[in-house]
């Protein structure tokens, strides 16, 4: 699907594996680059003449292997060996024909003795880009839970949580991690609030009070965290006393009238959590069985290494994004690859995406009066039977909400902000 030349790619598949850093053990681009680098050299009269046996005129062409092209997210490398003889300076009189077959973006270099060439093909650059509430409402449109990704090389991704269950985005501070949670959730309760619960929980305190009145709850604490995922759990554990009555192993598979709605947690800044044995329990627990029972975690979070997060719960996180990373280590620890730290620091909102292999993608920019305008119109407009009924669950008297509280003594834990 073309939208004003940006293709739009729903995702859909199961994910694959996490490992693999660079996508040179693909064959097809790694063959393609050799085919190219071929005919340059023909067509370029790339060669040295030397005289044969009986004068006969032999070729020698620069030589190069499979293991000369590596492929990498975001370049081509290839290298090639001169025949003696053959001076670099012909290499670079056909540059053009370089550029003709790799692309504008090439870096030229030569070894030390002067035989071995080395190019770098970079790929076309994902450029940032605003929200685009058409452009994102058409690529969400009839998938049941659109995660929307970003640009990639292939156009707007977005795919189904369902099916990929379970985020985690990473990347050090001020790499873009918060906006692009607050479009992937925008996008949620803008395109499919009838079809979702979302619980929120902002550890920093910074960001999803914008969700309030629309989110089921958004909670600041870890002790209200512990409330709310025992609720999710207990609502999960009803799903699944669903799914046996009938004889069903999924929710999809529930008649429309009594399929509950999917449930999403989000959490900013997992790591104040890292202590809470009890929460992280709960989320291991959802990561693990939450799949079937239509439950989905989005985990955000500077540096997922195992003192922050366990093993099991990381291992069910199976769609990762992967901000800037301050070292090629950290980076490692979200994608098993390096490549989140080659991205700079100016390029904000630019991960490495991984599901079913690993592509470089560029978050779109949501602005919080852009996000506020869209979320607008599905806030609750005052207090609704709805809204009493879900406090009342929670055991709260909700004349008390009107009381000025500190937000420390908030007994709620549920944000309050000026719209
Ligand atoms: N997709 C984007 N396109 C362009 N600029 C962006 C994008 N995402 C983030 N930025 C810029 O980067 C800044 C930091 O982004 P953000 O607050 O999302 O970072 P973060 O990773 O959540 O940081 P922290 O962990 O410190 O909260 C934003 O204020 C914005 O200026």
């Amino acid at each position: 699907m073309m939208i004003e030349g940006l293709s739009i790619w729903k995702a859909a598949g199961v994910v694959g594996s996490l490992g693999g850093a660079y996508a040179a053990y693909t064959t097809l681009p790694v063959n393609i680059a050799m085919r190219k680098l071929n005919s340059v050299i023909r067509m370029g009269n790339l060669y040295m003449s030397i005289q044969g046996y009986k004068g006969r005129v032999i070729k020698k062409y620069p030589s190069f292997s499979r293991k000369d092209i590596r492929i990498y997210l975001n370049r081509t490398e290839i290298s090639f060996v001169l025949p003696i003889g053959l001076m670099p300076d012909e290499i670079y009189k056909k540059k053009d024909l370089f550029y003709q077959a790799f692309g504008s973006e090439l870096e030229f270099d030569l070894s030390k003795d002067k035989r071995r060439f080395f190019i770098k093909a970079y790929n076309e650059e994902v450029k940032m880009f605003d929200y685009d509430q058409e452009k994102i409402a058409e690529g969400a449109k009839d998938i049941p839970l659109p995660i929307v990704v970003g640009n990639t090389q292939s156009g707007l991704v977005v795919y189904n949580m369902v099916e990929n269950p379970h985020l985690l985005i990473t990347g050090e501070t001020g790499s873009g991690k918060s906006i692009q949670l607050r479009s992937i959730l925008t996008t949620l309760l803008t395109q499919c609030k009838d079809r979702v619960e979302l619980y929120c929980a902002d550890l920093k305190r910074t960001e999803f009070h914008i969700f309030k009145g629309i989110a089921k709850e958004v909670v600041i604490k870890p002790n209200d965290l512990e409330t709310l995922l025992l609720k999710v759990v207990k609502k999960m554990n009803r799903t699944s006393d669903l799914l046996n009555k009938h004889g069903l192993a999924h929710i999809d598979d529930l008649p429309k009238a009594i399929r509950p709605k999917y449930t999403l947690v989000a959490i900013d800044e997992f790591v104040l959590l890292k202590k809470e044995k009890d929460i992280m329990s709960m989320l291991e627990e959802i990561s693990s069985v939450g799949r079937a029972l239509g439950v989905f975690l989005i985990l955000s979070l500077q540096r997922a290494d195992s003192t922050v997060m366990d093993g099991i719960l990381k291992n069910n996180l199976t769609v990762r994004m992967a901000f800037r990373a301050s070292s090629a280590v950290n980076s490692r620890i979200a994608i098993d690859s390096g490549e989140a730290s080659e991205i700079l620091n100016k390029e904000k909102g630019r991960f490495v995406f991984s599901m079913d292999g690993l592509k470089f993608a560029q978050a779109p920019l949501l602005a919080l009066t852009d996000a506020k305008a869209m979320l607008e119109p599905h806030r609750w407009q005052e207090t609704t039977a709805e809204n009493v009924i879900d406090l009342r669950n929670n055991e709260y008297d909700v004349e008390e909400e009107s009381e000025p509280i500190d937000e420390e003594e908030n007994i709620f834990g549920v944000l309050e902000y000026e719209n």
